[in-house]
């Protein structure tokens, strides 16, 4: 039986999700047993951004890899390597994934996941993925956390799907998610406050105001540390998101990579009548000029977004 129904996916891509959603029952089981197996969140190493690999990141990435290599993927690109792997050479997509978002919620019981990107293969793997964010033509998020989810879009609308534990599918759980309009919460890692830039500080400061400032209405705040986490209860319940650039060494453009993180959730959200900017562009009229690349990334309820390009003027 296919891990998800054909008739909700185009054709063409069928095989790839097929992978995907398949790949992701298989982590979402290893997630599960956690402590019972081997130690997930075991350092292994570094990838070649500097970060620290843990032992379920490369495990995750390892597991896709495999499953897509006869699943119509031409070029992979995985947050955890250093250059685009060929897979197929048949095979008519370029996928970048981010295998395991929210590393550092791995032994603590959060909600951490899978995020994917899918472009038409181009000439040479580099053009496959340094294009306009709005030539991708579908992206994802699994999350593995109360349930395994699966959020995806392939330009049409972000559509939800639950996966069933009794039958191992991934069943549609809503058609049409929509970013709520009005927002009631905000998330950033207030901890970076004293690095921020003044559009960035000013936002947060009118949050906080709540109904005695200009917002006339009370935010609350979350963060829960996983990107995945985060869209998800974007998508479902409304609010802002921001990971901005700040004044510490590396994050001159914030945390999150655009090929594997910003991009895919710029679309997802967008389709979900949300909104995803740096604090002046649209993310999906940005390109990546280099596959690991980071890019600021604030997205959520467009009333709210909107507020932050003004604070940017
Ligand atoms: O450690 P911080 O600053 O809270 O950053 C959290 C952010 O980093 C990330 O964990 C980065 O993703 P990875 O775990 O894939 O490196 C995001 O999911 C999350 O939004
Ligand atoms: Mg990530
Ligand atoms: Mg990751």
């Amino acid at each position: 039986m296919p891990a998800i129904d054909p008739d909700l996916i185009p054709a063409d891509l069928f095989p790839t999700i097929e992978a995907l959603c398949a790949t992701g029952a298989k982590v979402a089981a290893v997630v599960a047993r956690g402590a019972l197996g081997p130690s997930l969140a075991a350092g292994v190493g570094e990838n070649s951004d500097g970060d620290q690999q843990k032992a379920l990141d490369v495990m995750a990435d390892e597991m896709f890899e495999a499953a897509l290599r006869t699943a119509g993927v031409r070029h992979y690109a995985s947050e955890e390597q250093e250059s685009v792997l060929s897979l197929d050479p048949e095979g008519a997509y370029a996928l970048a994934i981010d295998p395991l978002d929210g590393s550092s919620n791995i032994d603590v019981n959060v909600t951490i996941g899978t995020i994917f990107s899918i472009f038409e293969a181009a000439e040479t793997p580099e053009a496959s993925f340094l294009r306009p964010a709005s030539e991708q033509i579908a992206a994802g998020y699994i999350a593995f956390g109360q349930q395994c989810l699966l959020g995806i879009t392939f330009g049409a609308g972000t559509m939800l799907f639950c996966l069933d534990p009794e039958t191992g599918v991934f069943a549609l759980a809503d058609k049409a998610m929509a970013v709520p309009e009005a927002a009631k919460e905000y998330s950033i890692n207030a901890s970076n406050r004293r690095h921020w830039q003044v559009p960035v500080r000013v936002y947060v400061e009118e949050c906080e105001a709540g109904e005695t400032g200009g917002k006339g209405k009370n935010m609350n705040f979350r963060w829960v540390g996983s990107l995945v986490a985060e869209t998800h209860r974007i998508l479902t319940r409304g609010g802002t998101f921001l990971y901005p650039a700040d004044a510490r060494k590396g994050y001159e453009k914030g945390r999150l990579r655009m090929v594997y993180e910003v991009a895919p959730m710029a679309f997802l959200v967008e389709q979900a009548g949300g909104l995803a900017t740096d604090g002046s562009e649209r993310i999906l009229d940005k390109s990546a000029s280099e596959l690991h690349e980071r890019c600021p990334l604030v997205f959520g309820a467009s009333e709210e977004v909107e507020r932050v390009k003004a604070l940017h003027g």
